[in-house]
């Protein structure tokens, strides 16, 4: 069911700071920075030759990145994401097998334009697991 790694996401602590250092250190294609006001975080997406890596940072008050951020003040790995190509089938074989999509299980458009649903962590031996729709 699942596909290619669309991309791995890490939570920062200072947004400018990762961006640096992706592309000054690493020397990686960083984008500019993208506000989801949908998802609560603003996204850089660092382009790899074979994957993306997406820094988040918290935006607004109810970040659903602002706990992990708390628990983890220098920043970590937050989740990884999937492809598939029917959000919707996904979404009901996963349910029916016992795990929880998380938010009301209706798919947001992600910020490539996609449809995204996220699986709660604890069903996914402590790993938060985003499908995106491609
Ligand atoms: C733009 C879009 C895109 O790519 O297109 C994005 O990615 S948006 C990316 C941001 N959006 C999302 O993450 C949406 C889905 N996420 C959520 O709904 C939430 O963040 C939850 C995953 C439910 C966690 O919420 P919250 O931090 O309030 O929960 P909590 O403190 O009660 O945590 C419950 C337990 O899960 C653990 N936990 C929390 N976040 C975790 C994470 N990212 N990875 C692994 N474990 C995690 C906590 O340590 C805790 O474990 P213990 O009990 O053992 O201490
Ligand atoms: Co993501």
């Amino acid at each position: 069911m699942i596909g290619r790694l669309n991309h791995v996401a890490i939570a920062v602590p200072d947004l400018e700071a990762g961006i640096a250092q992706y592309r000054d250190v690493l020397g990686a294609k960083v984008s500019e920075p993208q506000d989801e006001p949908d998802h609560g975080v603003t996204v850089v997406f660092v382009e790899l030759p074979n994957t993306k890596i997406e820094l988040l940072y918290p935006l607004g008050d109810n970040s659903p990145i602002k706990g992990f951020l708390e628990k983890n003040a220098s920043g970590g790995i937050h989740h990884v994401c999937y492809e598939v190509d029917d959000i919707l089938a996904a979404r009901d074989k996963l349910q029916a097998s016992g795990a929880r999509v998380l938010g009301d299980g209706e798919p947001k458009i992600g910020a490539h334009g996609k449809p995204v649903l996220f699986l709660h962590p604890k069903d996914f031996n402590g790993t938060l697991v985003e499908l995106e729709q491609v």
